[in-house]
């Protein structure tokens, strides 16, 4: 079996002058829930489309499931299950018939069992209540289901989901959420894409980031996060003499935390307490701050604070969210919903 569910090399859509995905790398490891992230615009669903063989690429190449695609769609397919952009559900017809119509057209779906699949279906994504209503009168975020259910109606190696909270409450978001994780549990594939990183940070093990049809950055959340920098924080009412020593110590001052408040001319928070919150960045990326020398342990910058008579009342590392690693990569803010 192949180690990658997708796997592409130098992927390539330009729709005239318009290039919407350049030389794309992806790398999806089996059994990863691989969450697909990016700024409206950025390439997402182009990259989708190319993935299922929707729309053929202009340069590149794609295998799915270890198959070259769009060559070998017949075979692929059947092992993969996609929400993308809402299937065409008939209006006039109820969740429960507009399924069977997608599972009688699917030729690997034994009819015996059409059924119990398609209330199975339901039933995961939450519709059992709806099944016999007319999908005209259905909400946003129950068609949404009713595509997430159609996308269920067989076990998949693969799922890939198009913005699957698209239309949803909150509620829906959080069932969509441990739909995603027991389907990951159950073994299967997932790749998704997404506005929302909170969505992204809860049930994901990888990340990929698109910004202007590129991927800027792919890999395991842990490796994401890493990348981005580990800020230092300390509390204590002795504010400049702890930057004389951060800054001693090679670490560069005034990041994350104190640039809001640096652009008046503020260098720190203070609390009612009088104490400060003193911040600087312990091994930014690219930061030209200690010439290549490894960043101080943290007990090391805790033991020179104390030397220096600095009263420590609170000290903490912190990594850059999903969020700042983001808008440090694509130089775009983030359509952030909890
Ligand atoms: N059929 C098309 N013809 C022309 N341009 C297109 C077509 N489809 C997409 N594009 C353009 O390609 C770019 C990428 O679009 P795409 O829909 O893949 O982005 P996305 O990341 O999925 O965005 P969103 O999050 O808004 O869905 C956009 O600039 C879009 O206008």
């Amino acid at each position: 079996m192949p180690e990658l569910a997708i796997e592409t090399h130098g992927l390539t859509k330009r729709f005239r002058s318009q290039l919407a995905v350049d030389g794309l790398d992806l790398a999806v490891p089996r059994g990863a829930v691989f969450g697909f992230l990016g700024p409206n615009g950025s390439g997402k669903t182009t990259t989708i489309r190319m993935l299922l063989g929707l729309v053929a690429a202009t340069a590149g190449d794609a295998r799915l499931l270890g198959a070259e695609m769009p060559r070998h769609v017949d075979t692929v397919l059947p092992r993969v299950g996609a929400l993308v952009e809402g299937p065409a559900f008939s209006p006039y017809l109820s969740g429960t018939a507009n399924l069977r119509r997608f599972d009688a057209a699917d030729r690997h779906a034994p009819r015996g069992s059409r059924a119990t699949r398609v209330a199975d279906a339901l039933e995961r994504v939450g519709l059992s209540h709806a099944a016999e209503k007319k999908v005209h009168a259905y909400s946003l975020g129950m068609k949404q289901r009713l595509g997430l259910a159609n996308a269920l109606l067989m076990r998949r190696e693969l799922l890939v989901l198009d913005e699957p909270t698209n239309g949803l409450d909150p509620q829906g978001t959080r069932e969509v959420r441990s739909l995603i994780r027991s389907l990951a549990d159950d073994g299967t594939t997932v790749f998704v894409s997404s506005h929302l990183l909170a969505e992204v940070d809860q049930v994901c093990s990888h990340v990929g980031v698109m910004s202007a049809g590129r991927l800027v950055a792919q890999g395991t959340l842990d490796e994401f996060r890493g990348g981005g920098e580990t800020r230092v924080l300390v509390r204590t009412p002795d504010a400049d003499r702890a930057r004389e020593v951060l800054a001693r110590l090679g670490l560069e001052l005034g990041h994350g935390l104190d640039d809001g408040a640096a652009a008046g001319g503020i260098r720190s928070m203070t609390d009612a307490a009088g104490d400060a919150l003193v911040s600087a960045a312990l091994d930014a990326p690219g930061s030209s701050g200690s010439s290549g020398d490894a960043a101080p342990a943290p007990e090391a910058i805790v033991a020179a604070l104390v030397a220096a008579g600095v009263r420590v009342r609170g000290f903490e590392l912190e990594r850059a969210s999903l969020e700042q690693r983001f808008v440090e990569l694509t130089g775009e803010g983030f359509d952030v919903v909890q």
